[in-house]
């Protein structure tokens, strides 16, 4: 029998970036064991819990008692929250809309997508209809439960995710302007409201039923993500040499940061898009809220000191074609909901 030992070299970090963001600068040699903890991380597990940031732990209490009250609504007005025409990651999403591994269950979780607000007569979301237009609040909530925080919320961490951007390039070497254009022409970002139902380990007989997850084995699609998860806990990273599922741990000083698809691409996979996946194993009602940053849906995503190659999906064999932003996101997106309309179809 082989019995797997723990992985100690597996570590996700905790890193205090207080040093690099503070105002006056703390000493570059400070500023520079940050960026080089969290390059560590990135080239390793692709994950890190990030302290020492300026959110209010208030401002994050306001955005989860949101959460608790928008997904208690009775489901018919939850229904009710989808956006017009071809808009995606606004408003509602219903549980088990998402199969985010193949053949395991749709996704025990529901979700809420809120990003900048754009009206739909504005010249960008009629250039980008998929991605930009307005949000979509519920009207029988109050501003201030709700949206007033959110929104709060959606800028103050679309700053942070900028200032980690900063950092990243600090550590990479192509230069601290290398994420200016993915960073310009209204960058698109969004934050998903999470609620995980509590749920049994294993449902069903042993062999009879797929495996039920709240999220499953996934890595995200953009550039870098930030979570901030309650307490109660369920987040795990795939340690790959090991196959070993790693918790995080929650930490309700830490935004847990992760890398995803578009960072391994631009680095050729030195930097690691990890998989990760939930299962709410604590018995009571579990929120997250995630911050995708996927950037000017224009970018070309190719790598770092290369001028052309083929990238992300949609190019066809043997052809050198490079997607934008936009076209990567909406090929990932129509790949894991796809797979839901799927799996509903077939049950
Ligand atoms: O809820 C979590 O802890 C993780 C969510 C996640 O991985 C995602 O939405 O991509
Ligand atoms: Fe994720």
């Amino acid at each position: 029998m082989i019995i797997k030992m723990a992985d100690e070299t597996f570590t996700i970090p905790t890193i205090d970036i207080g040093p690099y963001l503070s105002d006056p600068p703390s000493s570059p040699e400070a500023a520079k064991v940050v960026v080089d903890q969290v390059r560590q991380a990135c080239m390793t597990t692709g994950f890190f819990c990030l302290t020492g940031h300026c959110m209010s732990r208030e401002l994050q209490r306001h955005v989860f008692a949101g959460c608790e009250k928008l997904f208690s609504l009775p489901l018919e007005e939850k229904r009710k929250l989808r956006p017009a025409g071809v808009l995606k990651n606004r408003g509602y999403e219903l549980i088990g809309a998402q199969v985010l591994r193949e053949g395991t269950l749709p996704d025990l979780k529901e979700g809420f997508f809120i990003s900048q607000h754009i009206p739909s007569d504005d010249e960008r979301a009629l250039q980008h209809p998929y991605f930009l237009g307005p949000n979509i609040f519920p009207a029988n909530l109050p501003d201030d439960d709700l949206k007033a925080p959110c929104e709060r919320y959606y800028r103050e961490v679309f700053g942070l995710g900028c200032e980690v951007m900063k950092i990243l390039a600090a550590g990479l070497g192509y230069g601290e302007h290398v994420f200016d254009e993915f960073l310009s022409n209204d960058p698109a970002g969004f934050l998903r409201l999470l609620h995980y139902p509590p749920q049994r380990e294993e449902s069903g007989e042993k062999g009879e039923k797929k495996e039920q997850l709240g999220a499953g084995a996934h890595t995200d699609f953009g550039a870098i993500t930030l979570l901030m998860q309650d307490d109660a806990g369920g987040l795990e990273v795939l340690n790959n040499s090991t196959g070993e599922w790693v918790p995080i741990e929650p930490n309700p000083d830490a935004f847990v940061v992760n890398i995803g698809d578009m960072l391994a691409l631009w680095t050729k996979g030195v930097y690691k898009s990890n998989y990760h996946r939930v299962i709410n194993r604590s018995g009571k009602d579990r929120y997250s809220v995630a911050f995708f940053l996927d950037g000017n849906l224009e970018t070309q995503l190719k790598a770092f000191g290369e001028d052309e190659q083929p990238a992300g999906a949609g190019g066809a064999v043997g052809e050198r074609r490079v997607v934008t932003v936009e076209e990567h996101m909406l090929e990932r997106l129509g790949t894991t909901y796809g797979r839901a309309a799927k799996s509903v179809l077939s049950s």
